[in-house]
């Protein structure tokens, strides 16, 4: 089959890079996962694997369950009070769902990006503070450190460094977008979701996200839901499509977008629904 859309490295080489990996690769392990809104089955026998130091993305159409998997596995989902759910969500060997497990112990681990940036009404240092004072950090000297680190993770720094007492929403939505991630990285997680976080910014802000993204996977295991499939096959080590709250396909980037398994994702990809 000719190639569908531009695969980012040669399948070959991906073949070697991933034969070795096991379950200490894995990062979340979803397991038979089922969530239903009230009597809205909404996620279907979700079985996924996410590995470390990869991004992977989520692709369907609108209302196929990307959103509602992603909020699963920080369990924001757990907010919304008609939720139920089946099955396993392990994080690093643990069932997320386990009662004894700490919702704040997870989401010190788990950082999340959302579709529009969302910074709070503070400054730009303020925002990036926030997550570590509230885990009890006072020290001023490694509240600067952590703002730097953060603020240079995120590749804002340079636009930022001189103007750090400014409020934050003087900067332009992109810049925004940065800082979110960087208020994300100021408590050190371990994942980073991110929910279509580049699809209200403009080419040139999406491009800088899609670039911070490669580089931040070297630190981070990183979740992107996009629409935008040039955006999944330039950026993402695994894709998964989902349709109607089921997992049609999952496997390599280069696979899914040059030589798919199901009909239904190469009618997707190549834009014949959705
Ligand atoms: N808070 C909620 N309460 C009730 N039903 C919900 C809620 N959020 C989502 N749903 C339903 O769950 C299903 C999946 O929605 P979800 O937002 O996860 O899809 P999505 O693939 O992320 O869609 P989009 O691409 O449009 O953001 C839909 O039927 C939706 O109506």
């Amino acid at each position: 089959m000719s190639t569908l859309v531009a695969p980012k490295k040669e399948a070959a080489d991906s073949l070697d890079n991933y034969k070795n990996l096991n379950d200490n690769n894995k990062v979340y392990q979803t397991k038979e996962l089922n969530l239903w809104y009230g009597s809205n089955h909404a996620l279907k026998q979700i079985n996924l694997d996410i590995y470390e130091n990869e991004v992977t993305a989520i692709i369907g159409p609108s209302g196929c369950g990307k959103s509602t998997y992603i909020k699963a596995l920080n369990r924001m989902i757990e907010m919304v009070p008609s939720v139920k759910t089946s099955g396993e969500i392990q994080y690093r060997g643990r069932n997320i769902f386990d009662k004894r497990y700490g919702v704040e112990e997870l989401r010190t681990k788990v950082g999340m990006v959302f579709q529009k940036p969302n910074p709070f009404p503070k400054s730009i240092y303020e925002n990036v503070v926030y997550g570590p004072r509230i885990h009890g950090i006072r020290d001023k000297k490694v509240l600067n450190q952590i703002v730097e680190k953060s603020l240079k993770g995120a590749a804002l720094w340079d636009e930022v460094k001189d103007r750090l007492q400014d409020n934050a929403y003087g900067l332009s939505g992109g810049q925004q977008q940065r800082l979110c991630i960087a208020r994300c990285l100021a408590i050190e997680p371990d994942v980073i979701l991110m929910d279509e976080p580049t699809s209200a910014l403009d080419p040139i802000s999406t491009l800088k996200v899609e670039e911070l993204v490669q580089v931040l996977k070297k630190e981070y295991s990183i979740i992107i839901v996009t629409h935008n499939m040039q955006q999944a096959a330039r950026i993402s080590d695994r894709t998964a499509f989902f349709l109607n709250g089921e997992v049609v396909e999952f496997a390599e980037t280069d696979k899914i977008f040059s030589n798919p398994t199901d009909k239904r994702t190469e009618d997707y990809i190549t834009g014949r629904f959705g």
